[in-house]
């Protein structure tokens, strides 16, 4: 085990806490479990680190309240158990958190709400207010809203774009296992693999496709998110939720879980662009030779005319565009720095400014 550092690691994080480790093996809520969590989150502030809590269990909460019956439509019941379980959450919250002299609050969100840029900045400045009077924040879904296609894959989405958004310096992501195992976790040989560069393809075989018995995303979600929030330079750990003391041992450099190596140098604004793919005014489709420098991890590389094939759409200077490759997939996205027009005229030509400065370029994968 490395040694303790004094000082915290991080001044901002955000934490996600997954239903399995809020819950019970009977789907009922653990209170141990949770008042642990606000123990060790009281522990952060203490060291005066700024903490987002994202936290799902409404569902679970709800379920402890109102055993609905089972044949339930699926949407209906997901809808009526977590809105009676949020209120149950928050109580218990609110209790613990103010064992500690603490208060926290309560923000829900959609998917929507990171796509409209006046409900974006109005989150984004209640979050930085909030922390500046020492609340906690509790995030959850608002699963009443977020049916089907306007539902995130899990919390663990929900969490990135909230990293993302307030620029925290780390994500810790609590689940039910030790972290990214390099092989299967039900399997005794199977370790954790202690840090691991998002840059790197091969980590991915090892992602399998189990799930935890509660859990919605599975760690195929947590890896893209993981891997994800990384790239634009948040430390983000994979974490085992019910190991006591995970978080302070995590900010004073004693790390448990699986750490997803940051990116350096990450401009506050690349970390938006990132999470802000949005509706596209346009779109752009490039060759491979383009595809293949924009995507290489050694190069800082703008979009070129030069690799441009087709401009689709009409845009204008500073909209967000969408960037295809040959099979017309999308590969990332990026502020435009003219408009179609003058895009269509310089498509294919050399010694063109280019359309997708870096700085404002995101490239998925
Ligand atoms: N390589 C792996 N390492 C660890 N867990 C894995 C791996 N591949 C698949 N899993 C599964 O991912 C699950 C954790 O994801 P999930 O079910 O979403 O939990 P949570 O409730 O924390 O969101 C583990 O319970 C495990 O079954
Ligand atoms: N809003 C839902 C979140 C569901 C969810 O993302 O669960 P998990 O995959 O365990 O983090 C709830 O509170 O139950």
């Amino acid at each position: 085990m490395t040694e303790r550092s004094k000082d915290p690691l991080y001044n901002c994080v955000v934490v996600k806490v997954g239903t399995n480790v809020l819950t019970r093996p009977d789907g009922l809520l653990d209170m141990t479990s949770i008042s642990g969590l606000v123990d060790q989150i009281a522990e952060l502030k203490r060291l005066g680190i700024s903490v987002i809590l994202v936290s799902s269990g409404a569902v679970g909460a709800g379920r402890s309240l109102l055993p609905l019956k089972e044949q339930t439509n699926k949407v209906v019941r997901r809808q009526v158990l977590s809105s009676i379980g949020q209120v149950r959450l928050m109580e218990i919250y609110r209790q613990f958190f103010l064992n500690h002299g603490l208060f926290c609050a309560q923000v829900l969100a959609t998917k929507e709400d990171f796509r409209d840029r006046r409900h974006y900045l109005n989150m984004k400045n209640c979050f930085l207010a909030l922390l500046r009077d020492q609340v906690v924040p509790v995030v959850n879904e608002n699963d009443v809203i977020s049916v089907t296609e306007l539902m995130f894959t899990d919390n663990d989405e929900l969490a990135g774009l909230v990293a993302a958004m307030i620029n925290a310096e780390a994500l810790i992501i609590l689940s039910s296992v030790d972290g990214v195992l390099d092989g299967p976790p039900d399997e005794a040989a199977s370790r954790v693999i202690p840090e691991i560069d998002p840059a790197d393809p091969k980590w991915e075989k090892f992602i399998l496709p189990s799930r935890s018995s509660f859990g919605r995303g599975g760690m195929h979600t947590k890896f893209r998110i993981a891997g994800k929030a990384a790239k634009v330079g948040i430390a983000t750990y994979i974490a085992n939720g019910r190991r006591a003391d995970v978080l302070p041992g995590i900010v004073q450099g004693e790390n448990s879980g699986t750490l997803f190596r940051p990116k350096e140098g990450v401009s506050g604004f690349k970390k938006w662009i990132a999470y802000n793919e949005s509706t596209p005014k346009g779109k752009v489709r490039i060759n491979a030779g383009a595809e293949e420098a924009l995507r290489s991890p050694d190069r800082v590389t703008s979009l070129l005319p030069v690799g441009i094939e087709a401009v689709m759409g009409t845009f204008e200077k500073g909209d967000i565009i969408h960037i295809l490759n040959e099979k017309e997939e999308i590969i990332g996205w990026g502020i435009a720095q003219y408009d179609y027009e003058k895009a269509r005229s310089n498509v294919g030509k050399k010694g063109k400014k280019a359309l997708v400065h870096y700085d404002y370029l995101y490239i998925e994968g």
